[in-house]
């Protein structure tokens, strides 16, 4: 029997809050993953962070549409795909095909990003554009009109578990008065790395509205539910 497709989910369909919670499955015990996020699902998750490496543009491997595709059954929460990819064109479609509702592409990989972008929108999906720590604001600022969601990574990307990097704050700061200036303060922006109790606070109050947390959630010492509810009671 062949299953019917989920309609997609594009960020823009979210219910209306002032904080959105994304667990990273790049934390998730992988030999039980689907009850792993299972648990982030009824635990309070908005989405699913599902981190993408080829290798190339990140000095590290993750996985492929094949998981993705995979964990599609497990919850009905949106897929939302962080591509760390040198070339992201090449493979928007099968990540859509295997489930994704939104995509987020780095600044620094290569293309033509605003046809990628649209792209990403033919799909049904919605777009994110992203950028490493050592890149500034403003190489965003070509593609905050054509985009859902900003992305700012608090820990250099391949890796999670890694520390915080507080000298990014600001830079959340600037983009959150970017999108503010172009009438767009309904944007999305999320922050990704070393995000937990102890530093979401400040990333809240730097303007974000979306947290991504892998090793805080998926390694809390009083589970999984425990620490989504944690990060929501801060705002
Ligand atoms: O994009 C990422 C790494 O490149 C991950 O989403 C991020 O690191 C989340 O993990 P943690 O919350 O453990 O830092
Ligand atoms: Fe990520």
């Amino acid at each position: 029997m062949t299953e019917t497709p989920q309609a997609k989910q594009p960020l823009t369909s979210l219910p209306g809050k002032a904080l959105y919670i994304a667990p990273s499955i790049l934390a998730a015990d992988f030999s039980r993953l689907g009850d792993d996020l299972r648990q982030a699902s009824t635990g309070g998750a908005d989405m699913v962070h599902i981190d993408i490496m080829d290798g190339h543009f990140v000095p590290n491997l993750s996985m492929g549409p094949g998981v993705v595709q995979a964990i599609r059954p497990v919850t009905a929460l949106p897929f939302d795909v962080h591509l760390m990819l040198s070339e992201p064109g090449r493979y928007l479609e099968p990540f859509v095909a295997a489930g994704a509702d939104h995509l987020t592409i780095h600044v620094e990989s290569r293309g033509d990003l605003p046809a990628i972008i649209a792209e990403i929108h033919r799909l049904g999906c919605s777009a994110g554009i992203t950028l490493r720590p050592g890149t500034p604001a403003i190489a965003l600022a070509p593609y905050l009109e054509m985009v859902e969601m900003v992305l700012v990574m608090t820990v250099e990307p391949g890796f999670g578990g890694q520390s915080f990097m507080a000298g990014q704050l600001p830079k959340i700061t600037a983009i959150r008065r970017m999108m503010r200036d172009r009438g767009r303060d309904n944007m999305l922006l999320q922050v990704d790395g070393g995000v937990g109790s102890k530093t979401a606070q400040q990333v809240i109050l730097a303007g974000a509205n979306v947290l991504v947390a892998g090793s805080s959630v998926f390694n809390a010492p009083n589970g999984i539910q425990d620490a989504i509810s944690g990060l929501r009671a801060l705002v």
